[in-house]
């Protein structure tokens, strides 16, 4: 969506539709407290004049008694007005919040590519958040303030028609100002919220390289961008700001002139006998009432152009499409699958490949081992296995059946993949093994961890299977997240199975045991096996070698082994001299 595209706020109302019960209620309260607030001077009004005529005591009593009631009740209208207000923000907004970041997770790798953490989160739940006040309170603070203006200058017409026409035209203009110029503030609000994201977002990628940082001494360059990062929020925020109250302030200037109008006249009248006492403050109160909803029509444009940047950034980010069209077949053969990469050519950025016309085939069952210098595009394979990225041309096929026409949860539910970085998540250790799958028994979860060598650690753990794990990893070693990340692809019973660099971290005792569960596994899937060292592989039926994204051999790994002049039987020997020395 281009950045400056006019957006309806009417597409909001779709988060609203689902609490109508609630505004209702609201709506009811606040028209409540709008009749108790234009009721309430005209007691004062009664009161005066009776006082002023030497009225009886008992009826003062009366009126004086029903002021305070109905001022208590103002105030206990008052709390419930913002209480429900806060609630009908937070179910609204919290709906939106879930919408953009269901989005987000269906967005392709390459959109995930260039936004950090970060500037995600401030999309998702700052721009949100910048629209809450106007889910809570705009409909209902509109539609209150303009009845009270009704109330109010209906009330004077009654009372005294001329000094009602120099309020009606007073409360006119500042509407039309407001109205005129409503958009001022929303492009500097967008840009301010922008800057936001971009603080975040930096934030974010230094925390989460945090050891790259203190050993590298970059504390003070990192400090250095986050200060003109903060410094961008505040000149930007600081535009926006005077930008979004300028509607106010010049209702303010307005106000200030048809007060001093409206007492002036008020005064002459009262001076000539036209005007009772009680009525000179009748008029007085009403003219100072006058500012309360005109001011919270200024109140809620802010929040008008706080919103309507909000809604740019999340439509924006609604329409984001992702580049992978879900297929629509969801059969795939039982058993284990076999795999076919037919002249798949594939680049990260348009233009590079990474990978060029690389084509093999595995029967199912079969094992594959992938092997080839750093960059070489293994990783790439593995990754385009599930469908995170589009190829440029060819065809994978997985079952026999051409990927792109798959249902990608058909994919994800029979394809297993371990990669080098394992993310572990905020909730128990059964909950990280079994991805919040709470089919997966606990007796199934032993067996695989004890095949695995997990057991003895977990039952060291103060709680078991009930320990509490937090996000991001830090509370287990390298090692024990491989075989973490091992257990969990176990646990899903995969039919093709992918191990990137599946024993990088583990010492020699522990890749021997890891060897042994890997096999087991093997036994049940097809498995793609990408590894650096050589002695992980020797267990493979077949051997891919790579090289800048283009296939050098593919083949058996036994008779390339066998065959002097292959690619293998060269890695297999530098692979030996290396240990010799
Ligand atoms: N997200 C990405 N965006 C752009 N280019 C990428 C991305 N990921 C990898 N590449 C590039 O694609 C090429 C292949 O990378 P890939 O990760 O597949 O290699 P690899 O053989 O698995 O390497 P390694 O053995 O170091 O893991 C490299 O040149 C790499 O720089």
């Amino acid at each position: 969506m281009p950045p400056n595209k006019q957006v309806s706020m009417l597409w909001l109302l779709r988060y609203l539709v689902p609490v109508k019960g609630r505004i209702a209620v609201l709506l009811l309260i606040l028209l409540t407290t709008t009749a108790c607030q234009l009721v309430n001077p005209q007691i004062i009004q009664r009161f005066i004049d009776t006082a002023a005529s030497q009225g009886e005591v008992a009826s003062l009593l009366g009126l004086a008694g029903l002021f305070l009631v109905i001022a208590a009740f103002n105030q206990l209208f008052t709390v419930c007005l913002s209480y429900l207000g806060n609630d009908v923000a937070w179910r609204a907004t919290n709906r939106l919040r879930a919408d953009l970041l269901r989005h987000c997770l269906r967005l392709d790798m390459r959109f995930h590519n260039l936004k950090t953490p970060g500037v995600m989160i401030e999309r998702i739940d700052g721009d949100v958040t910048g629209m809450s006040n106007f889910f809570a309170m705009f409909i209902v603070q509109i539609v209150g303030s303009f009845v009270l203006l009704a109330g109010i200058l209906g009330f004077m017409f009654v009372h005294h028609w001329p000094i009602a026409v120099v309020m009606a035209a007073f409360t006119v203009l500042s509407v039309g100002v407001m109205a005129a110029i409503r958009n001022l503030g929303v492009a500097s609000s967008q840009a301010e919220r922008e800057a936001s994201a971009s603080l975040f977002g930096l934030i974010e990628e230094r925390l989460a390289g945090i050891e790259d940082v203190q050993a590298g001494g970059s504390v003070p360059y990192v400090m250095n961008r986050f200060h003109r990062a903060m410094r961008a929020v505040f000149l930007k925020g600081r535009r926006a700001w005077m930008l979004r109250v300028v509607p106010w302030n010049a209702t303010v200037v307005l106000f200030t002139a048809a007060v001093t109008i409206v007492l002036w006249m008020g005064v002459r009248f009262y001076a000539a006998g036209e005007l009772s006492l009680g009525t000179l403050y009748l008029i007085f109160q009403y003219t100072q009432m006058l500012n309360d909803p005109i001011e919270q029509l200024g109140n809620q444009m802010q929040e008008f152009q706080k919103a309507k940047s909000g809604l740019r950034r999340s439509r924006e980010l609604l329409s984001a499409q992702s580049e992978i069209a879900d297929g629509t077949e969801t059969k795939l053969p039982d058993g284990a699958l076999g795999v076919q990469f037919e002249h798949v050519t594939f680049s990260y950025n348009k233009g590079t490949p990474v990978l060029h016309d690389v084509s093999f085939a595995l029967k199912p069952g079969e094992r594959l081992g992938i092997v080839g210098r750093t960059g070489s595009g293994k990783s790439s394979v593995s990754r385009l296995l599930l469908r995170l990225y589009n190829i440029d041309s060819g065809t994978i096929r997985v079952g026999g059946v051409d990927i792109r026409t798959l249902r990608l949860e058909a994919l994800y539910r029979r394809v297993g993949m371990v990669t080098q970085e394992v993310q572990l998540f905020d909730g128990t250790l059964r909950d990280n093994l079994t991805l919040f799958d709470s089919g997966v028994t606990d007796e199934a979860i032993m067996e695989t961890t004890g095949r695995l060598g997990l057991r003895k650690w977990i039952e060291g753990l103060p709680e078991g299977l009930d320990t509490h794990l937090q996000a991001g990893g830090t509370s287990l070693s390298a090692g024990e997240a491989q075989l973490f990340a091992l257990t969990r692809v176990f646990l899903t019973q995969p039919s093709l199975v992918i191990l990137d660099e599946p024993s990088s971290r583990l010492d020699a005792a522990t890749e021997a045991a890891l060897q042994e569960a890997v096999n087991q596994l093997l036994r049940q899937c097809t498995g793609i096996v990408i590894a650096h060292r050589l002695s992980t592989l020797e267990k493979v039926d077949n051997m891919l070698v790579l090289g800048e994204g283009r296939v050098l051999e593919f083949g058996s790994r036994e008779d390339l082994a066998r065959d002097p002049s292959s690619h293998y039987a060269a890695l297999l020997k530098a692979d030996r001299q290396e240990e010799l020395a």
